[in-house]
């Protein structure tokens, strides 16, 4: 399977710039996942990978084989890039059977009706459904649409595999199950596949890597792990899993370490930094709320650990762990904890490998900057 990279891609609708010179690199059999809230251009993306939509600028290549490039005016119809598409609406015909369904692109292709039978067969025993080809779709699940509708992509045996939002119709469960599915089939086949969805959760549990975007620009694209561990900004920060954020404004900064002010309650914390801080800076603090800790205001503390001083205003028990609301200066801050029944006046402990420190964000999604106002 080859590698798909697509490089300075850009789209206009009507003078709208909606990707903003977005490049990344799949890799060969890789499950590579847009992440993004809505309208940040993850379909777009995909559209003009598909060839449904036609880039304004930018290349994009599967292997050695060039798909579009301006540079040369080279635009390569959908039907001839033999890439595997399944849509949110499984658009499956409902006058005919799945194995007719299934014919329809092989006909396309003028394969021989012989081998047709051997490729649906083949195509719908990958999942799981050879025993029902006589049936039409009303007849199914809609978690068994869904398969079809994979088989349908499946069936030419394509050289990459582009899902958009592929569960979105399936209720919770059945989607929690069609995720374990999907994936186990994914890397059973080994098929490079580019899978767009706004899910979060859903992308950590099935992406080798995933590229987070916002309003038309690839922010980070990393390992499931590393963007929830290490996010690039506080804008995925924000996005991906809760995060506290506190304003700040560093007052010295050397040797990979900064003093921040924090604008809250103009308490002063020191944090380590992995990038050029300058005094006078502008930052943002971020901690999630799994990674800290409470105590009593006269408990011993760790070292090496930033203690602000908060009050509990709400506990709420959710079977796993107490999260509680707290009230520092004019914010309300997350702490997720398994000890229960705490009330009034706390330490609020922020191990120093729990902070990250950030440019002062500057949000320019509506969705992400309602998520940071959350903690704000
Ligand atoms: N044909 C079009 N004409 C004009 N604007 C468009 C067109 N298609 C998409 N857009 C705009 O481009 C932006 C990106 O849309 P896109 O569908 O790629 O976002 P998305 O991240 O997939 O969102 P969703 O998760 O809601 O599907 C949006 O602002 C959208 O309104």
């Amino acid at each position: 399977m080859p590698d798909v990279a697509v490089k300075n891609l850009r789209k206009d609708f009507g003078g709208v710039t909606v990707l903003h010179e977005v490049s990344f690199t799949i890799r060969d059999g890789e499950f590579f996942t847009l992440l993004g809230p809505s309208g940040c251009g993850k379909s777009t993306t995909l559209s003009c990978l598909a060839g449904l939509e036609q880039p304004t600028s930018g290349s994009i290549a599967v292997g050695d084989t060039v798909l579009v490039d301006d540079s040369s005016n080279k635009f390569v119809p959908p039907e001839e890039r033999n890439l595997g598409m399944v849509f949110q609406s499984y658009a499956l015909w409902p006058h005919m059977t799945l194995a007719e369904n299934l014919a329809m692109p092989l006909n396309i292709r003028k394969v021989s009706k012989a081998e047709q039978k051997t490729l649906i067969h083949d195509a719908l025993e990958k999942v799981g459904l050879a025993h029902l080809a006589h049936r039409y779709p009303h007849q199914l699940s809609g978690g068994q649409q869904q398969r079809v509708a994979l088989a349908r992509a499946l069936v030419y045996s394509p050289k990459v595999l582009l899902l958009d939002e592929p569960l979105s119709n399936l209720d919770a469960k059945l989607r929690e199950q069609a995720r374990i599915w999907l994936k186990r089939l994914q890397s059973e086949l080994g098929i490079t596949t580019v899978y767009v969805t706004h899910d979060q959760e859903e992308a950590l549990a099935m992406s080798d890597r995933i590229a987070v975007m916002s309003n038309g620009h690839m922010l980070q694209v990393a390992p499931p792990h590393e963007i929830y561990e290490r996010p690039a900004t506080a804008e995925v920060a924000a996005f991906i899993g809760r995060s506290n954020f506190i304003d700040g404004t560093v007052l010295a900064a050397h040797g990979g370490a900064a003093t921040v002010r924090l604008e809250e309650s103009g308490e002063t914390i020191n944090v380590a930094v992995s990038e050029q801080a300058t005094t006078g800076d502008l930052v943002t603090v971020a901690f999630r709320p799994e990674k800290v800790f409470l105590t009593n205001r006269g408990a011993e503390l760790p070292a090496a650990a930033i203690v602000l001083n908060a009050d509990i205003i709400t506990t709420s028990y959710v079977g796993s762990r107490y999260e509680y609301d707290l009230k520092y200066g004019s914010k309300t801050l997350l702490v997720d904890s398994t000890t229960g029944g705490l009330t009034g006046a706390v330490r609020l402990v922020v191990p120093a490998e729990a902070v990250r420190l950030y440019p002062r964000a500057n949000v320019v999604s509506k969705d992400v900057a309602e998520l940071m106002a959350v903690t704000h």
